[in-house]
């Protein structure tokens, strides 16, 4: 009997049972330390013990969740070489891609072409592959960028193929790979992209298009809808399908569509999801591919056989039919040696994910996802209502009605009474759709897998500023907050509707901002009655101290095993992430809290602030060197730096006191320590206030405010704790 070839395994990952030993044994730690509490609150209750007992009790609640991703990790595998000896290139599903950008000052579009052309050049038969660009900048800049990404296209898709390029960007193959002076050919596609890419970066830089540039008879006219009336939040629908049929060499090439959605100012248009929602209707239109990826325009594919390890999924008789989507984690190209601001994420890409893996499925991180269109679209008016098998579909379907039913949908009123982003397609009411939508997929009983391959599948940006850094992750936990307090609560709806634990971790991370509170307290509290003199601690000759010691280094030992030992990454990048988190805490974290219930009051607005991709070559070199850059007078810098004042003003009184009582700092010990720690911490942000004299340096604004704060702040505490 013929056995079914193996396209994909799964096994638990070796650190499971340590995992859970640990989580076993914290635990009993854990308790025993909350009860001490419970009984100090009884005997003698003082702000001082309800402030400790709040913070540990925080700490205490993230910790617990933390563990149901640490339950149960698994491993993945994929064998492409066996798809391709077992399913025949006829079988393969097509497949849509979908490339979001959306403000042609902040992602510049050679970036977006470059995107666009890394997927056009996959190894997948190119009449099954179509890549749609949405442009939600609505900008002309980018169009013209798509149209000279389609006519290089067609050499650039060969060549790739005829030498099995690795980088099929051409920004980072040019990047990489000295030319070699023999190979004519190389040094013909080399120019032709160099000329490429200044035409459009000379069109950016003009700030429009003079037409004259668009020579094609089949492009010229549609510049005319940028009439004076038009702006990108106000628009009608641009679509543009490049009709190229075959490449230099003869190939098939792929579809290349271009749609900026309908805009109109007075109706809300759901950022990102919004987008999406129109890409998922367009493209079954034109081309209903029954696998739909997903990508962010600055997320290239670093590797050409992706699609394959897909459908080592997909294409697996055996494979659970709720499999809903496979994401690949977000990797980044451009981080510094020790990730300064800890932008690789390292935890939830990599190590947390791996858990929710082993329980219904990573959750979508925005892009690098594929997805069967069904699960989006399920009862779509597109006419797509497979039920679920993966269908092949031909070349596009063209002619005037399919266009004319394509603006339609694009249109802002389309989803007006339907239930797309309620019910349907990606889901609205939050910045971070890709998190919500993935929650709401689980609770319908979808399934993801992560698949994890060692090189990366798509490379991204990332922020190249502190402030950008810290602005990014504060966006996410706004939209986090409007996850969690809503009507399908991961805590209250989620427990019940999916595995609790996967439910747990969905409130895990939706929660996150709260855990400024526990890092607030400890920011300032050991450290203003350390400057008193007051002592809030065990002393290190109690027994309770070793419990102490047991919380600190347990937590702290655990996370430097995930990340270095069993993640690979080197010591300093842990070391480096650790105080981001406690900047987090301080900043993106409390203003993220502040700004959501400002909103929820009805007090203010946000909206999707799109990250910058563009850094000048000041900005890189300091990057580079790993230098932090605080430079722009930005209020999240403000609490970091207060914080770090207040530290270094009680670790110095500490010191004093040590040697001025003979060395003994029995009862102050630990306040001694967190000070001390927090000051190692912050060394970045002394150097910035008054070594360094470059434009990275704290403005001269936030050192003096943040100065006279911490300074303010001392002087109150000593008022209070001499009555
Ligand atoms: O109204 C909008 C806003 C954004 N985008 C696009 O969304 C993508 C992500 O925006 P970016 O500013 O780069 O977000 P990040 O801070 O990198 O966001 C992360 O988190 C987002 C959810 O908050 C996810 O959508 C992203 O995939 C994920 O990378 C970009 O391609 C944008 O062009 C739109 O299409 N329309
Ligand atoms: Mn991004």
């Amino acid at each position: 009997m013929p056995t079914t070839p193996i396209l994909n395994s799964r096994k638990p990952s070796s650190k499971t049972w340590l995992n859970r030993v640990f989580t076993l044994s914290y635990t009993v730690a854990v308790s025993v330390h909350l009860l001490s509490h419970c009984r100090t609150l009884i005997h003698s209750r003082t702000l001082i013990s309800v402030a400790l007992f709040v913070a540990d009790f925080v700490f205490a609640f993230f910790w617990l969740t933390s563990q149901c991703f640490h339950w149960n990790p698994i491993e993945r595998q994929v064998f492409p070489e066996t798809l391709k000896r077992v399913v025949m290139e006829s079988e393969y599903p097509s497949i849509d891609v979908v490339i979001c950008t959306a403000d042609p000052t902040k992602e510049p579009p050679v970036g977006v072409v470059n995107t666009a052309l890394s997927v056009l050049a996959y190894e997948y038969p190119t009449e099954k592959l179509s890549v749609y660009v949405s442009d939600d900048g609505g900008s002309e800049m980018t169009l013209y960028a798509f149209m000279e990404c389609a006519k290089f296209a067609k050499h650039w898709i060969p060549y790739c193929k005829k030498h099995g390029v690795m980088d099929r960007a051409p920004e980072v193959y040019f990047g990489n790979h000295p030319l070699p002076a023999w190979d004519p050919e190389t040094h013909e596609i080399k120019s032709r992209y160099e000329n490429m890419k200044s035409r459009v970066e000379a069109v950016v830089q003009s700030g429009g298009v003079c037409l004259d540039r668009v020579t094609e008879p089949e492009f010229g006219d549609i510049f005319s809808q940028w009439t004076p009336g038009f702006t990108r939040r106000h628009h009608p629908t641009i679509l543009l399908n490049n009709n190229a049929d075959k490449d230099v060499a003869g190939g098939v090439m792929p579809n290349l569509v271009y749609v900026s959605r309908e805009k109109n100012i007075e109706k809300h248009h759901n950022f990102k999801a919004g987008a999406l929602n129109v890409m998922l209707r367009v493209s079954g239109l034109l081309t209903n591919g029954s696998i739909v990826l997903i990508l962010d325009c600055d997320m290239y594919s670093n590797d050409p056989e992706t699609p394959l390890r897909a459908l080592c999924y997909f294409m697996d008789q055996t494979a659970d039919p709720k499999l809903g989507f496979i994401q690949f984690p977000q990797r980044f190209s451009s981080i510094n040696k020790n990730d300064i601001y800890a932008s690789e994420f390292k935890p939830e890409t990599q190590i947390l994910s791996l858990g929710m893996d082993g329980l219904l499925g990573a959750s979508f991180m925005g892009t690098g996802a594929f997805f069967k269109r069904h699960v989006l679209s399920h009862d779509s008016p597109c006419g797509v209502t497979n039920a679920g098998s993966i269908q092949n579909n031909s070349k596009p379907l063209k002619g005037e009605d399919v266009l004319v039913s394509a603006h339609e949908v694009a249109g802002c009123k389309y989803e007006d009474y339907t239930r797309w982003g309620s019910e349907i397609g990606f889901r609205y009411g939050t910045i971070t759709e890709d998190t919500y939508t993935s929650f709401r997929l689980h609770c319908e009983g979808w399934k993801s897998v992560l698949c994890h391959p060692k090189r990366a599948a798509f490379l991204g940006g990332s922020p190249s500023n502190l402030n950008d850094s810290l602005n990014q992750i504060k966006r996410w936990y706004m939209g986090f907050l409007e996850i969690f307090f809503n009507k399908y609560c991961p805590l209250i709806y989620g427990v019940q509707s999916m595995n609790p634990l996967q439910a747990l971790c969905y409130t895990h991370y939706t929660l996150r901002s709260f855990w400024s509170i526990p890092i607030i307290i400890y920011a300032f509290l050991p450290q203003i009655t350390l400057i008193n003199s007051v002592p809030i601690f065990t002393k290190v000759s109690d027994h309770g101290f070793y419990l102490h010691m047991f919380l600190f280094l347990g937590a702290y030992g655990k996370d430097f095993l995930d990340f270095v030992v069993f993640a690979g990454s080197p010591a300093l990048r842990w070391w480096n992430h650790q105080r981001m988190w406690m900047m987090w805490g301080l900043s993106s974290y409390p203003f993220a809290l502040l700004e959501w219930s400002l909103k929820s009051l009805g007090l203010s607005t946000f909206g999707f602030n799109v990250t910058s991709k563009v850094a000048d070559e000041d900005q890189s070199t300091v990057y580079e060197q790993g230098v932090f850059e605080f430079g722009v007078e930005s209020v999240l810098f403000f609490p970091i730096s207060v914080a770090s004042l207040i530290n270094l003003m009680s670790f110095v009184k500490g010191v004093m006191s040590v040697v001025t009582n003979n060395g003994t700092l029995d009862g102050f010990f630990v306040q001694m320590f967190i000070s001390g720690f927090v000051v190692l911490n912050s060394w970045p942000i002394y150097e910035a206030m008054v070594l360094r004299n470059d434009r990275g340096k704290m403005p001269i604004n936030i050192t003096l405010a943040s100065t006279t704060t911490a300074m303010a702040i001392c002087f109150f505490f000593s008022l209070v704790f001499r009555v």
